[in-house]
């Protein structure tokens, strides 16, 4: 735990690296990177293409284990952990949100919100589920069924799903990639606020530097590396950071 500070921020990693060792090469996916996230902040992680991006989160949210170093979730190291207690922590405490919103079609839109509470025994509060669906605006459309929904809608059931258990952290990959432009605003608006007004930690992986521009920082990712941490991003920096790193 080196580099790892005093104060615990809501998760980070330590000397993480991640060897990919199945193809005729290995390839050093995450190289040496040690970060740490502060609670209630939104972190934007971008990069060109292959440039470590998802494997970084997915190690960070332990749905990939790492070849070496630490993966903090507050102060435990889930890189120690048997499988099962990192499964535990990932229902627990992490939250996740995905491009494609990995909504359940048989399920209504109040289902699939529950149902990682559901999967993990816990009751449902009801007053915060209500506190929930209205601030996103989906309070009228939980009897529907994702088929019955646009896709802002189905992102916001999904951005519901991973509020309702409050996580410590909610991880977000590509989050707006699947939305209209007026939608996606309205999406880094109401995270932006998760993380100003409610305290939430936020993760979000984007090709998009308009979308980092909402992040209180942003670390740019260059072949497993962090090569730039920038504080209160704008879509301006972020575009010609990026234009910088794949030049
Ligand atoms: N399961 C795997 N097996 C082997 N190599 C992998 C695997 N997953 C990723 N890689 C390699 O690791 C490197 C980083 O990939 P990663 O998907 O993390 O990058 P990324 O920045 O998220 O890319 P993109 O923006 O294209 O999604 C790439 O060279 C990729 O080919």
């Amino acid at each position: 735990m080196t580099n790892y500070p005093n104060q615990v921020p809501a998760c980070g990693t330590d000397h993480l690296t991640k060897v990919y060792t199945t193809g005729e090469t290995p390839v050093v996916a995450v190289d040496d990177v040690s970060v740490a996230i502060e609670r209630g902040s939104f972190t934007a992680i971008m990069g060109p293409s292959g440039s470590g991006k998802s494997t970084l989160m997915h190690c960070m949210a332990g749905l990939d284990r790492p070849t070496s170093g630490g993966v903090f979730i507050g102060t435990d190291n889930i890189a120690l952990l048997p499988e099962k207690t990192v499964t535990r922590v990932r229902r627990d405490k992490i939250g996740f949100v995905f491009q494609s919103f990995n909504l359940l079609p048989t399920l209504t839109a109040e289902q699939n919100i529950v149902l990682p509470l559901e999967l993990a025994g816990r009751k449902v509060d009801r007053q915060l589920l209500d506190q929930v669906v209205s601030s996103l605006g989906i309070a009228d459309r939980l009897t529907h069924r994702p088929s019955q929904l646009s896709g802002g809608q189905q992102q916001r059931v999904a951005i519901a799903r991973a509020l309702v258990t409050q996580p410590e952290v909610i991880f977000a990959d590509e989050p707006t990639g699947a939305l209209d432009q007026r939608t996606g605003t309205a999406l880094l608006e109401y995270l932006q606020s998760c993380a100003r007004d409610q305290g939430r930690t936020i993760i979000m992986v984007t090709h998009d530097p308009k979308a980092a521009g909402y992040a209180d920082r942003a670390l740019m990712l260059l072949d497993g590396r962090i090569v730039q941490d920038v504080a209160d991003p704008t879509a301006e920096t972020m575009l010609s950071l990026l234009g910088a790193v794949v030049a």
